[in-house]
């Protein structure tokens, strides 16, 4: 096996030679240094070199059961080989840089660690949401393993609506415990990684009352197993959700409570307060609460580039080998990299991947710096980092979960094979569409954010940095087709978008339509302006962020990440051209991309467009009901039923 290993094959070896810049130069650069470099290097090998953390048999051969014990295995040794998650000699920095980086685990397992939670969320809560005294005393337990954690706060009724949680913790100032209840169903938590079988701690979210009042959600650290026999503590109920997509071997789980007892000092006490005798302090802005889902969401991005990455690394690959048809006479058949068509499908997302890396790191310093600047009460950039990472997380997911199955697809044949890992990574990569917040859900609290700022353009105020590029579309009539100038024309297509919203929203509560259903009515446009946002952030933030950090590269190596550059942000002209072409003001603009001149003077009413488009009620009753009455399983009758019911729709 080892010396069919050593072999490379020819023309991949034939790839390799042509290459132009310094690959060491290059994987330095993303690793943010030599020494980062060398620290991943050395974590790498020494997990590799593990025979233990090889499969005997593949992981899809074995029962459910067989594969998260497998994993739980392998997750041990990953813990007794790469030693404590703190290590004390690196800063933040350092940690953060190795950590965007880390892809060792995903080499490991396919379908990710049961203590995946653990080392991420759960952790992570802790520091943010402890007081001194709870950060030092849970901190050397979670970093120890002495304690296996996860985070406890999606319940069977509700992910998205976190105010509307119903597990509750009620305070008895008797006993000075809280009270875990979950008075429902519904209020069972389900979904947390490690919390079938693994975790014998979490962070739970819940609902909280003292004095009979409501003091909205708050985290609480409780014990859910026994140290010694693993089985539940009293009062606590617990399971695993079933067989998924992926994360087959997270050991996703349910919880319950029913009438369990934890002391007071469970709850996470650094922003809001429950004094002995039951006195509620709030904390100076309930949102702190939601800083976990804050971090992750940046960390996301990372995640995106490592994803995408190991995807497009494996069909870049294939398509060096693989070689198919004959398109000239007496030629031996061509690599399939040679076709453009192919070209067209990997290179993106080589590029995505790069930029994911640099707008990830971007973000994580805005990060890294509100929290500092949250430490001394300062909130001031809170709203434009919650904005950021909401529409980044949810635009770099969903693109990335297309580039995958795209990268699956260019594979043909073969990336249908679980052996090629392409579908799981596909199942891995469009989990996160839905974890860490909705993406359609995310985008609209962006927009959140960017009806207000439109709304104080509108008023001369100013807005925030990432937002200013919308008071200044007056000044910009063109826009060309340099890198520069792409971005300007899609600054100039969110600015629009997000106009059209505000007049839209105007023009149905001048309807007699309240805020929620205004909003409601225009959330399809909404969702655009806040995708177009993040196109406007993520190819900036990949010009600019390269233009700096590229400066004392060499020319071969600043050259190649500037083709990248160029790739992405042509590829997005390309794909979102109808929106470039299309004036949102009565100002004319010309554009040039790939050597085709286009010109438009058109004035088209794009809010009108949305309101035809828009399923009537009647017509949403009719498709449900096709689907509720199980009619969609009928492929002979279906079609027909859709066909009528989409004739019938009453469309003004
Ligand atoms: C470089 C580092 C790299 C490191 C790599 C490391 C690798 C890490 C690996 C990652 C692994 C990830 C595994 C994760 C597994 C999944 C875990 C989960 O899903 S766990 C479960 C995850 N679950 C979810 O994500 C649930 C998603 N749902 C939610 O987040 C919320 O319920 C909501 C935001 C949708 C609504 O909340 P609601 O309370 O109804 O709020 P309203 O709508 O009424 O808005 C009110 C105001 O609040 C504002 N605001 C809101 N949030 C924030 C914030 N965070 N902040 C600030 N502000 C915020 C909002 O803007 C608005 O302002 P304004 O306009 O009034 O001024
Ligand atoms: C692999 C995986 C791992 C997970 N791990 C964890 C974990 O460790 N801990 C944890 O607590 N949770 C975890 N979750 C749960 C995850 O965070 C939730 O699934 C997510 O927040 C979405 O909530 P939901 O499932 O209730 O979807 P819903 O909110 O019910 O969404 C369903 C649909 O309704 C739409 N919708 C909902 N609200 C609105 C709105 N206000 N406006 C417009 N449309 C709306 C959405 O866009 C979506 O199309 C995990 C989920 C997955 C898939």
């Amino acid at each position: 096996m080892d010396a069919v290993n050593k072999v490379i094959n020819e023309d991949l070896q034939k790839e390799r030679d042509k290459c132009k810049f310094n690959v060491a130069e290059l994987t330095a650069f993303l690793d943010g240094g030599d020494k980062f470099t060398q620290k991943r290097r050395e974590k790498e090998n020494r997990v590799f070199s593990i025979q233990g953390l090889r499969d005997a048999v593949p992981d899809e051969y074995m029962s459910h059961k067989e594969r998260y014990e497998n994993a739980v295995r392998k997750a041990v040794i990953m813990h007794q080989t790469l030693g404590t998650l703190e290590d004390k000699t690196l800063t933040e920095y350092e940690t953060a840089r190795l950590a965007l980086r880390a892809t060792t685990s995903s080499a490991i397992f396919k379908e990710n660690s049961p203590l995946m939670l653990h080392y991420s969320m759960f952790a992570n809560v802790i520091e943010g949401q402890g007081d001194e005294k709870q950060r030092e005393y849970w901190l050397k337990k979670i970093n120890n393993m002495e304690i296996i954690g996860t985070y406890a706060q999606t319940e069977l009724g509700h992910g998205t609506f976190i105010r509307g949680l119903e597990t509750t913790a009620e305070y008895d100032p008797k006993t000075e415990e809280f009270v875990l209840n979950s008075p429902k169903l519904t209020a069972y938590k389900w979904w947390p990684g490690g919390l079938a079988h693994t975790a014998n701690h979490c962070v739970v979210m819940a609902h909280t009352y003292s004095q009979g009042k409501s003091c909205g959600i708050q985290p609480f650290m409780v014990q859910i197993r026994d140290l010694e026999t693993n089985m539940p503590m009293k009062g606590v109920k617990l399971g695993e959700i079933g067989a998924k997509l992926g994360f087959n071997t997270v050991n996703n789980g349910f919880l319950g409570f029913e009438n369990h007892r934890i002391p007071r000092d469970r709850m996470l006490m650094k922003n809001s307060q429950i004094l002995k005798d039951g006195t509620f302090i709030s904390s100076p802005n309930s949102k702190l609460t939601y800083g976990t889902m804050v971090y992750i969401r940046v960390s996301i991005l990372g995640t995106m580039a490592n994803t995408l990455g190991r995807a497009v690394t494996i069909a870049t690959r294939y398509a060096a080998v693989r070689r198919q048809s004959q398109p000239k006479p007496n030629e031996p058949e061509p690599q399939i990299l040679d076709y453009v068509t192919q070209q067209h499908k990997l290179f993106i997302g080589i590029a995505s991947s790069h930029a994911y890396y640099i707008s990830c790191f971007w973000l994580w310093t805005l990060y890294h710096r509100v929290t500092k600047e949250l430490a001394v009460g300062n909130m001031d950039n809170l709203a434009e980092l919650h904005a950021l990472a909401c529409c980044l997380k949810a635009t770099t997911s969903a693109d990335a979960a297309v580039l995958v199955e795209r990268c699956r697809l260019a594979c043909g044949g073969h990336g249908y094979m679980l052996s090629s890992n392409l579908p799981q990574i596909y199942a891995n990569v469009t989990a996160a569409n839905t974890y860490e917040g909705e993406n359609t859900v995310m985008l609209l609290q962006t927009a959140r954010a960017l009806v207000k700022a439109g709304m104080q353009v509108a008023q001369g105020q100013k807005v925030s940095p990432s937002m200013a590029y919308l008071a200044d579309q007056s000044k910009m009539a063109k826009w060309d087709s340099s890198v520069d100038g792409i971005v300007k024309g899609f600054q100039k297509v969110a600015a629009g978008k997000v106009a059209a919203c505000l007049a839209s929203l105007q023009r149905h509560t001048n309807n007699g339509q309240s805020a929620e259903d205004a909003w409601n009515l225009t959330s399809v446009q909404l969702v655009a302006a806040s995708e177009a946002h993040a196109r406007v952030i993520l190819l900036s933030v990949f010009k600019s962020e390269m233009d700096v950090q590229t400066l004392t590269l060499s020319g071969e190596t600043r050259t190649v990440l500037f083709q990248l550059v160029q790739l992405y942000t042509i590829y997005w002209a390309l794909e979102k051209v109808g929106d470039l072409l299309l004036p949102t003001t009565t100002t004319t603009y010309s554009v040039s991309i790939c050597d085709t001149a286009m010109r438009c003077d058109g004035w088209m009413d794009e809010t009108s467009l949305f309101e035809k488009s828009t399923i009537q009620t009647s017509a949403r009753t009719g498709i449900a009901g096709l689907v509720l009455s199980g009619l969609v399983y009928d492929s002979a009758v279906y079609p027909e039923l859709v066909h009528q019911s989409l004739t019938s729709w009453p469309l003004q």
